[in-house]
């Protein structure tokens, strides 16, 4: 089931104007592709949710996966139900960043061998491959920015949609693993093209052909994850929501999230990912003056331009 906790604030905060859509990689009709039919599929693999919180008030969320019995491994339900979550996500205009997480200290165990062995044809599982990637390719582009907190193991499926996110943190005690060539696979959720923008050819092909376990030190080192978080017990506080996530706690130490405007911080998430994924120059200035005029003048820079470069108040009739 797919929940949400908090209550929707005024339209009257929203930074929709920017919201930029992009299109599906596999996209139905396409070589006998139908979404409609491997949803169908979906259905009848029951277990686990997926937990959207949004929370309006300092515009994060927290999207927790959870199926505790089977190490948060993705059941076709879950995958369904990520799905309605990055959907509901890329429309979600006062949003500035999300957390994904697992429950229960873990994150994710991948997919759910039985759905695997539900999709056992090659045909079959090459469809639901096709709706992981575009599930994963949405969430990449979402206008928020998004952090992968993994805590305990990120295998397989998990670790790649750790590769999904803007930015990874790992616990100091957490591990990840591409394990798919002890399931005799590739990696099914795209984690090889983002593996390679990621850490490269040499490293992608040493991760994947090794299988290796690459503890939180290791993966740092490889630049496969942002930073590691070292939360002592006596820093947690015991009744702590799931807003004062230690991710969230990074983004502000970071980024200064809090103050931070969402048209400003959409904006900037989107332009770098657009750029992101121009081969040509001239293209890409083109889309960054998109963004630029959608900040130009706009509130956040009218605040900044009232203050002069030492913080102090300029005259309104200066500007
Ligand atoms: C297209 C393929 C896809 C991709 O890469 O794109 C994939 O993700 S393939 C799946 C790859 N994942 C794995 O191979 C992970 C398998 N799991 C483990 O290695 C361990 O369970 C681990 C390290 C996550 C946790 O180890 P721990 O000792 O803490 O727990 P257990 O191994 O005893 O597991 C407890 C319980 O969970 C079940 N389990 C774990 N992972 C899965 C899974 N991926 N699918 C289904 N079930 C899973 C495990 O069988 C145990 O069940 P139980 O009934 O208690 O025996």
């Amino acid at each position: 089931m797919l929940r949400r906790f908090t209550k929707t604030l005024s339209s009257s905060l929203s930074c929709q104007h920017h919201s930029r859509s992009f299109k599906q990689v596999h996209v139905d009709g396409e070589g006998g592709y139908s979404e409609a039919k491997v949803e169908e599929t979906l259905k009848y693999l029951p277990g686990g949710e997926i937990l959207l919180d949004l929370n309006h008030s300092d515009a994060t969320a927290v999207l927790q996966i959870s199926n505790v019995s089977k190490r948060n491994a993705f059941t076709g339900n879950m995958m369904l139900e990520l799905r309605r979550a990055v959907n509901e996500l890329k429309t979600w205009h006062e949003g500035k960043a999300v957390v994904i997480c697992g429950a229960e200290n873990m994150f994710c165990s991948g997919s759910d061998i039985s759905a695997i062995r539900a999709f056992s044809r090659p045909e079959d599982g090459k469809r639901l491959c096709m709706y992981m990637h575009n599930t994963m390719h949405a969430l990449q582009h979402l206008p928020q920015i998004t952090l992968a907190h993994v805590e305990g193991n990120a295998m397989g499926g998990g670790a790649e949609l750790m590769t999904a996110c803007d930015f990874r943190l790992m616990s100091s005690d957490a591990q990840c693993q591409f394990v798919q060539k002890k399931m005799g696979l590739v990696p099914g959720w795209g984690g090889v093209s983002r593996l390679l923008q990621l850490v490269g050819r040499q490293t992608t092909l040493k991760l994947l052909l090794s299988a290796e376990k690459l503890n939180a030190q290791r993966a740092f080192e490889l630049n496969l994850v942002d930073d590691i978080l070292d939360i002592h017990e006596n820093e947690v506080t015991p009744n702590a929501t799931k807003h004062e996530s230690p991710a969230l706690i990074w983004a502000e130490s970071m980024f200064q999230l809090y103050q931070l405007d969402c048209k400003l911080a959409q904006s900037i998430k989107l332009d770098v990912i657009k750029c992101r994924n121009m081969s040509n120059l001239e293209d890409s200035y083109k889309s960054e003056i998109q963004f630029l005029s959608l900040v130009w003048g706009g509130q956040a820079n009218r605040n900044a331009l009232l203050k002069s470069v030492h913080g102090r108040s300029t005259k309104s009739s200066d500007l």
